[in-house]
């Protein structure tokens, strides 16, 4: 008796949680102001409250609406607890996906992935909550969870957890006859505890940083991608779900020109403003509920297609 009224809660914050989520829309846009550095003296940027705000230039004050504002004293907690409901939706079997857009050096990687302890970044604390859910929920579903970890660099897909350094072969994106998208021989580890999760995420950026000369330049040139599967099974009616969530730590969204860069800087810059571009048409299309979405466009969108539109 008490499992069925347990089932029966659990049913309705699902729906209460979908519902929500469908209220907020099926896009939001979170603006994440980082703390000034040493060298930096004053900020131009003022956080006016309720998504507002306002950035000082020679040419006056620009306004700027955003679903939330996180201020330079928001925490890595913060921020997290706002994006937790998506993780319940990705475990009810839909798929969402996490961006960090903005100029080198803006904070995106620190958001996502950040540093240790307390400055945990997203990722981390997004697969805890993962466990965290997996062991509450335990008398009701069995729900499996599998890692993968890749980035785009140059237009080529190289993944992360597969083979040792250097070792990694370009991926090619196919699409099989019911429209789905796949990055083939794009290896998905399932993980079985939090400890290994954590192991394998580690082991992604330590293959991303010694393959790269200079690890911060590269990772402002490629997009970091990483997925979180998740399968579920009702233990009663045997009923499967499955979701995905995507984190994705974009490359720098500075205007890279191209006039006067040669060789390879031209070959990177054409790959980031040809995916940034397709992303933000994809983006349009998505908010404006048009009928086709340029998916196609790039690689980076086409890897996202369905985890993009809601
Ligand atoms: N919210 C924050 N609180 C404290 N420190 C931050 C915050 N955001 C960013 N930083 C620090 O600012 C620096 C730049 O941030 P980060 O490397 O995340 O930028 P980025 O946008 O990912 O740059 P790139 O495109 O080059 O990868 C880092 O030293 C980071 O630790």
């Amino acid at each position: 008796h008490m499992l069925g009224k347990y089932r029966g809660a659990a049913e309705l914050c699902r729906k209460l949680n979908v519902e929500l989520q469908n209220l907020k829309g099926s896009m939001r846009i979170l603006c994440r102001v980082r703390p000034l550095r040493q060298q930096e003296d004053g900020s131009c940027v003022h956080l006016r409250g309720l998504g507002q705000l306002s950035v000082l230039d020679k040419g006056g004050s620009k306004e700027f609406h955003f679903d939330t504002t996180y201020g330079p004293k928001s925490t890595q907690e913060e921020l997290f607890d706002d994006a937790r409901a998506l993780l319940q939706t990705v475990v009810d079997g839909y798929n969402v996906s996490v961006f960090a857009y903005g100029p080198t050096g803006s904070g995106k990687t620190y958001s996502i992935t950040g540093g240790g302890g307390k400055h945990r970044g997203m990722v981390y604390r997004m697969l805890e909550d993962l466990f965290r859910t997996q062991k509450e929920r335990a008398v009701l579903v069995s729900l499996q969870v599998k890692i993968s970890m890749f980035e785009i660099y140059n237009e080529k897909i190289k993944d992360l957890l597969s083979g040792g350094v250097g070792e990694q072969e370009e991926l090619r994106v196919s699409t099989d006859k019911h429209g789905s998208v796949h990055v083939e021989g794009l290896k998905e580890h399932a993980v079985e505890s939090l400890q290994k999760g954590i192991g394998l995420l580690e082991l992604g950026m330590s293959v991303r940083a010694t393959g790269a000369t200079n690890l911060n330049e590269h990772s402002s040139r490629s997009h970091l991608l990483v997925r979180l599967a998740v399968s579920g099974q009702d233990k009663r009616t045997g009923e499967r779900t499955s979701g995905k969530m995507y984190l994705v730590d974009l490359a720098g969204s500075e205007n890279v020109s191209l006039s006067g860069a040669e060789g390879k800087a031209l070959k990177e810059a054409i790959g980031i403003n040809r995916s940034l571009s397709a992303l933000h048409d994809v983006m349009l299309s998505l908010s404006s509920k048009d009928h086709h979405i340029p998916y196609r466009n790039s690689l980076l969108t086409r890897v996202l297609s369905d985890s993009l539109g809601g």
